[in-house]
C-alpha cells in the first residue's frame, strides 16, 4: 500500500538535511529566554576566558589543546590551524573541482559526497541557537579540550545538576561571517547528536546555546575519565577488554543502525560515565561523523591516522571503515600496542609505544601494507576467540569485515549473563533504549499497532501478559498509569546498573505525550517483540487497522494535519519542526509504504543495547558520581 503522503514527504524538506538551528532538541529542557545585555557581556567574558581568545575577530587565533602528560594523536578531519602548516593530506580539499573523484560512482555504488568539506553552506553570522547559557548554568572546572572546543563542568543554577559543556569559540572569516568549515562542523555535530537521540552508549546532547563568541553544547557529564587512560596503562585482563570492546561495538552498531558513520573511533573518544569499576562507556565527539547508509561510499579522508582504515586512505569507503578502527582499539586494549609489524610497520609501532608519536607517512604505509602481528605475546595467552575477533575487524578487504551488528554476535563478545535465557524483566532497559532511538512517528505508529492488536484480542497472549505483569508491578496505585517516579523507582530498584541521569533519560523518552505518566499503550509500544507478530495470518489486517486509526478521515493518506494531531495532540506541537522531522523519518527509507515502515520498526535487535543488569544485585553505586548532584 503506497500512501500519497509520499508526495508530501518529497514536497517537504525531507530530501535535504535541515539546518541544525532548525532541529529541535526534543524532548529537552526548554532553552532559557534571551539574556539581557549585562548577562550577555558576562557570558562573553566567560567564553573568552575558556577559549583564550579576545572575542570575535576577523582572523581569530586557533585554540591550542591543553597540555597533557601524553598527548593523544590529533584527528585530521579538523581544519588545520595556520601554525604550523599541516601536511597536504590533512587539509580540507579545495573547493570541489567540476568533476570530483567520485562524481561517477562505480556501477552499483552510491557516492555519498555530503561531507564536512563539501562547499555550499551560505555565509552566516549566527546559527540561531538559543541564547542565555549564562542565565541557566554556572561554569565550573575544566574537563578537557580539543581542537574545536574547551569542555567544562556546567552546573544548572536551579537544580545544581552537573553537565559537561563544550564551548566552541566562533571562528570568523574576514567579512564578519562565520568560517564555513566551522559552520559545517558545528551543524554536523549538533545534527548527528540530535539524530542519534538517547542511547546509553552515546553521550547525550541536552541543548545548544550560542552568543557572540561561542557555541555551547550542553552534554551528559562523563566523570570517569577517558578510555585512553586505560589504553596507556597497557594490557590488563582479557575480560576487561572484552567488556569495553562490547560497549564500543554497541555504540558503533547503534550509530550504523541510524545511518551514522563515526569516522573517529579511538580511545580518546570514549569516556567512562563515572569512576566505578563497572562504569558504562560512552561515545563522545561526533564532530567528523557523517550520515551514511549501508552500501553508500564516502570519498573524503577523515579520521585519526593510526586508527584509519586502508580504504579511507584510498578515499573510497563505507561504514565498515569504523570496524577497522574498532579493531585497532580492540588490539590496543588487549596488547597495549599497535598491530603493525615487519619492515613497513615495526618502526611505527615502536615509535608510538615509546613516545605516542609517529610520522604520518610511515603510518599510512603501515596501514596499507604492514604485517599485522597476531603471534607475539600476549597473543599466546589470549583466547582464540579474541584473536579471531580482532583479525576479522582488521581484514584489509573491507567486504570481508563483519558489520557492527554481526560483530555483536561474535563468540568473543558473548557473556554468559547475557546469552542466558533472561526473564522478560531483564531486558526492560534494552527495550527502553531501543524505543528511545525510534522517532516520534515510529512511536506513534507502534502505539496504533498495539491498539489494533488489542482489539483483535491479542492481549490474551503470553507476551502481553508478561508486559501487563511488569506494568502492574510498577503501577503501585493501580490507576492504569505509571508515573515517572514509579518507573524510576523500578529502574533504580537495584536490578539495573543505571545512574540517576540515565534513569531520567529512559523514563522521559517513554512518555511520548509529555504527560508525566506512562500509559499501557506507551509501555507496550516500547516493550513488545513486534517481530513475533510478523508473518502471522492476521498481520496484514493488524497493519491496516493501525493505519486506519492514524488516518481518521479515511482518505488513505496520513496528511500533515493528521500527523500533527497524532504527534502533538490538541495543544499543537511544542517544537516547530516536529511534523517535518516525522516526515523526514518516514522518508528515510520507506517511500510512503506504511507496512514496510512498520516492519522496519520492528527488526532492531535488542543485542545492540546494553542490558545493564546489576551484577551484584545492589544496583548502581554511581549516584554520587554520575553527573547529578541533585539525586
Ligand atoms: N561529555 C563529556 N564529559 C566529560 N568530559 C568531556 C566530555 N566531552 C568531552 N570531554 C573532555 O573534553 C575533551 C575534548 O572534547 P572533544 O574531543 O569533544 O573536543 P573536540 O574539540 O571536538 O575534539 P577534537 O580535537 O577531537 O575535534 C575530551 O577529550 C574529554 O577529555
Amino acid at each position: 500500500m503506497v500512501q500519497r503522503c509520499e508526495a508530501r514527504w518529497s514536497a517537504s524538506s525531507a530530501s535535504s538535511r535541515p539546518a541544525a538551528a532548525a532541529v529541535p532538541l526534543a524532548p529537552r529542557r526548554a532553552a532559557a529566554a534571551p539574556s539581557g545585555g549585562r548577562r550577555q557581556a558576562q557570558r562573553f567574558r566567560q567564553c573568552c576566558a575558556a577559549a583564550g581568545s579576545s572575542g570575535p575577530a576577523a582572523d581569530p587565533a586557533p585554540q591550542q589543546p591543553q597540555q597533557q602528560a601524553v598527548k593523544p594523536p590529533p584527528s585530521f578531519a579538523q581544519p588545520p590551524p595556520p601554525q604550523p602548516p599541516p601536511p597536504a593530506w590533512a587539509q580540507p580539499p579545495p573547493p570541489r573541482p567540476a568533476t570530483p573523484q567520485f562524481a561517477q560512482p562505480p556501477p552499483g555504488r552510491t557516492s555519498h559526497t555530503a561531507d564536512l568539506y563539501s562547499s555550499g553552506s551560505h555565509p552566516i553570522r549566527s546559527f540561531g541557537f538559543a541564547s542565555g547559557f549564562g542565565d541557566k548554568y554556572d561554569l565550573a572546572e575544566q574537563l578537557g579540550s580539543g581542537t574545536f572546543g574547551i569542555v567544562h563542568v556546567a552546573v544548572h543554577k536551579e537544580t545544581r545538576e552537573r553537565f559537561a559543556v563544550k564551548s566552541m569559540p566562533k571562528r570568523f572569516a574576514g567579512d564578519g561571517t562565520l568560517e564555513s568549515y566551522y559552520v559545517r562542523r558545528v551543524r554536523n555535530e549538533v545534527d548527528i547528536c540530535n539524530h542519534l537521540g538517547r542511547s546509553l552508549n552515546v553521550c547525550y546532547l541536552y541543548e545548544v546555546f550560542e552568543d557572540d563568541t561561542c557555541v555551547d553544547l550542553v552534554m551528559e557529564l562523563c566523570s570517569g575519565g577517558q578510555l585512553w587512560d586505560k589504553v596507556k596503562l597497557g594490557s590488563y585482563s582479557e575480560k576487561d577488554a572484552q567488556r569495553l570492546v562490547r560497549e564500543m561495538a554497541r555504540a558503533v552498531a547503534q550509530c550504523h543502525g541510524m545511518d551514522v558513520m563515526l569516522r573517529d573511533i579511538k580511545p580518546e573518544n570514549f569516556m567512562f560515565l563515572d569512576k566505578s569499576p563497572e562504569s558504562p562507556l560512552k561515545a563522545i565527539d561526533f564532530g567528523i561523523s557523517v550520515f551514511c547508509k549501508p552500501g553508500q561510499y564516502v570519498d573524503v579522508r577523515a579520521g585519526t591516522p593510526i586508527y584509519i582504515a586502508p580504504e579511507v586512505l584510498r578515499m573510497n569507503y563505507t561504514l565498515s571503515a569504523d570496524i577497522w578502527s574498532l579493531g585497532i582499539v580492540a588490539y590496543q586494549l588487549l596488547t597495549g600496542r599497535l598491530p603493525f609489524s615487519g619492515e613497513d610497520g615495526q618502526e611505527v609501532s615502536d615509535e608510538y609505544m615509546a613516545k605516542q608519536q609517529y610520522n604520518n607517512k610511515d603510518v599510512f604505509r603501515a596501514v596499507l601494507k604492514a604485517e599485522l602481528d597476531f603471534e607475539s605475546p600476549p597473543w599466546d595467552i589470549l583466547s582464540a576467540a579474541a584473536r579471531d575477533f580482532v583479525q576479522s575487524c582488521l581484514n584489509r578487504d573491507e567486504k570481508k569485515r563483519p558489520t557492527a551488528e554481526q560483530l555483536l554476535q561474535h563468540p568473543w563478545l558473548q557473556d554468559e549473563a547475557e546469552i542466558s535465557d533472561a526473564p522478560f524483566d531483564d531486558t526492560i532497559v534494552q527495550r527502553l533504549q531501543r524505543y528511545g532511538l525510534y522517532g516520534r512517528f515510529r512511536q506513534v505508529a507502534l502505539k496504533a499497532l498495539m491498539q489494533s492488536i488489542a482489539e483483535q484480542g491479542g492481549e490474551s497472549i503470553q507476551q502481553f501478559r508478561d508486559m501487563r505483569r511488569v506494568f502492574e508491578q510498577m503501577d503501585r496505585n493501580a490507576d492504569g498509569r505509571v508515573t515517572y517516579s514509579e518507573l524510576k523507582e523500578a529502574l533504580q530498584s537495584g536490578q539495573f546498573n543505571l545512574s540517576p541521569a540515565e534513569v531520567e533519560q529512559l523514563a522521559e523518552q517513554l512518555d511520548s505525550q509529555h504527560s508525566g505518566t506512562i500509559d499501557w499503550s506507551e509501555w507496550v509500544a516500547a516493550m513488545a517483540d513486534w517481530r513475533s507478530f510478523q508473518g502471522t495470518r492476521d498481520w496484514d489486517v493488524l497493519i491496516k487497522r493501525a493505519f486506519a486509526a492514524m488516518d481518521p478521515n479515511g482518505d488513505g493518506v496520513i496528511s500533515a494535519e493528521e500527523l500533527e494531531q497524532l504527534l502533538c495532540g490538541e495543544d499543537g506541537c511544542e517544537f516547530p519542526d516536529t511534523v517535518e522531522a516525522a516526515l523526514r523519518e518516514a522518508d528515510r527509507d520507506h517511500d510512503g509504504d506504511f507496512k514496510e515502515f512498520i516492519e522496519s520498526n520492528t527488526d532492531d535487535s535488542l543485542s545492540l543495547f546494553e542490558a545493564r543488569i546489576s551484577r551484584d544485585g545492589s544496583g548502581s553505586d554511581s549516584s554520587g558520581s554520575s553527573g547529578s548532584e541533585s539525586s
